[in-house]
């Protein structure tokens, strides 16, 4: 409920304070995660961790799983069971694991055969999983799509996955709040992707750095839940950890029915939506960083490059490195064309394109295929264009798109019309672009080999992408046809059968007092007991350290896509820089770490900002950690990364003065060693003599010297966690498990999901899940 501190706040401010566990002195907060979505690529480490350690599940009741980035989007009508459909290995392996994770634990699972499966976080949204003032967080950078309801919704990586797992809360402190806040009304043609689009190359990808974004203003307020979730997907391209908009009336009325939301009318909805309602900022609230637009100065939106910050509008040009100031961006600039085989001063419209992907946790949803479809309708697509797919969000999206007819629409015009995944937004499947073939693409990420080793990606919207699928060529939508931008009131639902109804018979007391007590047995077998001492201590380290003068280095740079299919967290160090380091396989001599002395190096120096943006996947610390990399010193670094590499032992340093920064990184060019010392928290030459010193939070600094390991630790509050949990009952029933998702009171027994009446395999009278 509203905290009843007087100082105004903002409404991450409120959310945040509404979960704290526990706070300690130097700002570093237990918070209670309400929502965990799980997928297949980041959880396998986490459950062996678990297993390992013989612990369970806290809250399987609020923990909801699917398989969404490695499955083939092929036609599923002989589909029988992941292992016999999966032909790649390693894809079927990360498949087949995950089944077998939540058996053993008992998890709701939406699996090949269930129309529900999908995106993950397109179904979070779809069955009502993700509400308004919730914490919500899933093991994948998009997770800040929920934020359009109100929620902090933000990615984690593997370690607090199993954290999350263990005893449903996080480790974590405060972020900054930002505004962005967008007034007046947006022109034809331009929909919410050109809007987040526009924001990225107006902030930079860094722009957001340790701050979660609230987005506010008449053009928000006027778009639909679904552009609205298109919007916070991508607050992470812009570097925040999260980005929420208050909710209101829309958002109640797309949460009205809804499987896993308080049911329509109840009691408990009035509750939830009186609570909900309060979910905004104060009118005085501060914010540490705002940017103010006007809709009517954002035209359709398109990228140019190989960064999500690179875009133009589709009337302009290609850039060149003289259209920027900064030196690093002038260095990105000249790469990037060379990457993206464009010439500085090309027309946008004159680029040709080879591919079409209309998918991706942006712009998947029903809304952006009837966009899609409104400009394809009746018209084919250009000879050139070697392949368009539509891969629909989900499988209850491809059954609504069915139901309205958009799968002729798209097919007639020779689209491909695929089953749900991820696809070619990262090309863990089979779905990928051939070296150099250049694609208009609705996903989120343009980074250097994203669609495919070498393949050339272009963002822009569902409605852009399929005009330059019927053109051929990269075309602005508003000279072949103008969708009307999605407002609000063009947001009718899907049909999200089945609704269940969850027995609302127990008094709201019956079930905090019906919670197991302290001492007996509960979800979690080792609660209060864990071991706090598992990771190597890490006090000083001294040795050769690798000079990287790059600016912007993404996780998908530093491990790419197709070494993300290990269910281990070891052997990954040959895969490090894996597109930079080989040229078809033989090193490439130019690339730092194939070079002498620093082929042993200990510590990475990173002369530009913003280091390990992207994708939240932990396979980056541990691809540096094998290689033998322990510290990372840089200007900047992105949250998610810099938090994954503190669960794994390793310290990210953060040097902000740019004269020490060089002079680090001379020593490094001149093969000298440097000493990183964490006690004194210090940078010193060879000779120990101190280059810099450093800020660590305190907090982090005892467990890194310590060795300690988080879950141990988190643990022995084990009873301020099932204090939170009696007062959350009581204040927000409807966040305990509901529907197919509600457990057994004392959490023993699983109650199987609700089953599908029809799943994609075709009607089939209660079919229970998968498994
Ligand atoms: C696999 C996962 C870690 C990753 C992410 O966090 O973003 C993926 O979804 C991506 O888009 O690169
Ligand atoms: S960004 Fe792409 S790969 Fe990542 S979750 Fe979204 S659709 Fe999947």
């Amino acid at each position: 409920m509203p905290s009843a501190e007087s100082k105004p706040k903002t409404l991450y401010d409120k959310v945040f304070s509404d979960h704290i566990v526990n706070e300690q002195e130097d700002g570093t907060c237990l918070i209670y995660i309400d929502r965990h979505l799980v997928h297949e690529v980041t959880s396998p480490q986490a459950f062996e961790g678990l297993t390992n350690a013989s612990r369970k599940v806290r809250r399987p009741d609020c923990t909801l799983v699917t398989v969404d980035h490695n499955i083939p989007t092929s036609s599923r009508k002989s589909f029988k069971n992941a292992a016999e459909f999966i032909k790649e290995n390693d894809s079927r392996l990360q498949c087949t694991t995950l089944e077998q994770n939540v058996k053993d634990f008992g998890l709701t699972y939406f699996g090949m055969g269930d129309k529900r499966q999908g995106i993950v976080h397109i179904i979070g949204p779809e069955q009502g999983f993700t509400l308004p003032g919730t914490t919500v967080v899933c093991g994948d950078s998009h997770t800040s799509t929920h934020g359009a309801f109100g929620a902090l919704a933000f990615g984690i990586g593997t370690s607090e996955v199993e954290h999350v797992l263990a005893t449903q809360t996080l480790i974590t402190r405060r972020s900054k709040n930002m505004r962005v806040q967008v007034d007046g009304e947006l022109p034809a043609g331009v929909t919410s992707k050109d809007v987040v689009l526009h924001i990225i190359g107006v902030i930079g990808t860094a722009g957001g750095n340790g701050a979660v974004i609230e987005f506010c203003g008449s053009v928000i307020r006027g778009l639909s839940m679904e552009a609205r979730m298109s919007m916070c997907n991508m607050s992470i391209e812009g570097g925040a950890r999260a980005g929420m908009i208050a909710p209101d009336e829309i958002t109640f009325e797309y949460l009205k029915g809804r499987p896993l939301a308080p049911k329509y009318g109840s009691a408990e909805w009035n509750k939830a939506t009186a609570y909900w309602s309060g979910l905004k900022s104060d009118p005085e609230a501060k914010y540490d960083i705002e940017v103010f637009l006007d809709g009517k100065d954002i035209v359709p939106t398109i990228s140019w490059g190989t960064s999500p910050q690179d875009v133009v509008p589709i009337t302009g040009v290609v850039p060149g490195p003289d259209d920027f100031e900064d030196e690093n961006r002038k260095l990105s600039c000249k790469r990037a064309l060379e990457y993206m085989g464009l010439t500085a001063g090309t027309p946008m419209k004159d680029v040709v394109v080879d591919k079409v992907f209309i998918g991706s946790c942006t712009n998947a949803r029903i809304e952006d295929l009837r966009a899609a479809a409104k400009v394809v309708k009746g018209r084919k697509i250009a000879s050139n264009i070697k392949r368009a797919m539509i891969v629909p969000g989900s499988g209850l999206v491809k059954e609504q798109a069915e139901s309205e007819g958009l799968d002729k629409i798209f097919t007639d015009s020779g689209f491909e019309w695929r089953e749900a995944g991820c696809s070619m937004c990262l090309g863990m499947n089979p779905d990928i672009l051939s070296p150099k073939e250049r694609c208009a693409s609705t996903s989120n990420r343009n980074f250097e080999g994203r669609q495919g080793a070498q393949g050339r990606t272009h963002l822009m919207s569902p409605a852009m992408a399929a005009t330059a699928a019927l053109v051929g060529k990269l075309a602005d939508v508003r000279e072949h046809s103008v969708p009307s931008p999605v407002l609000a009131k063009a947001s009718p639902k899907i049909d999200v059968q089945p609704e269940v109804d969850s027995p609302e018979t127990e008094d709201e007391l019956d079930r905090v007092l019906d919670q197991p007590a302290d001492n007996e047995p509960h979800t979690n077998s080792s609660a209060g007991g864990g071991s706090s001492t598992g990771l190597p201590k890490f006090t000083t380290l001294k040795g050769i350290t690798a000079p990287l003068d790059r600016a912007n280095v993404d996780t998908d740079a530093i491990i790419p896509k197709q070494f993300l299919k290990t269910i281990k967290r070891t052997g990954l160090g040959s895969a490090l820089f894996y597109e930079l380091r080989y040229t078809d396989d033989k090193e490439n001599p130019d690339f730092i770490l194939n070079q002498g002395i620093y082929r042993n190096a200990k510590i990475l120096v990173v002369t530009g900002p913003n280091f390990g943006c992207g994708s939240s996947r932990e396979h980056a610390p541990w691809a540096l950690l094998d290689f033998g990399i322990k510290c990372i010193i840089a200007p900047s670094f992105a949250d998610i990364f810099f938090n994954n590499t503190f669960k794994n032992g390793m310290l990210p340093v953060v040097v902000s003065d740019e004269a020490a920064l060089q002079k680090i990184a001379e020593e490094a060019r001149a093969g000298r060693e440097v000493e990183v010392d964490l006690v004194n928290q210090e940078v010193k030459d060879a000779q120990g003599n101190k280059i810099v010193s450093f800020d660590v939070d305190g907090f982090r600094k005892h467990c890194l010297v310590n060795g300690l390991d988080d879950i141990g630790l988190t643990l022995q509050m084990e009873s301020k966690i099932r204090t939170f949990e009696a007062k959350r009952t009581l204040d927000t029933p409807w966040l305990d498990g509901s529907g197919y998702l509600r457990r057994d009171r004392r959490g023993a027994t699983m109650v199987e999901a609700a089953p599908v009446p029809k799943t994609n395999r075709g009607d089939v009278k209660n079919e229970p899940l998968e498994w």
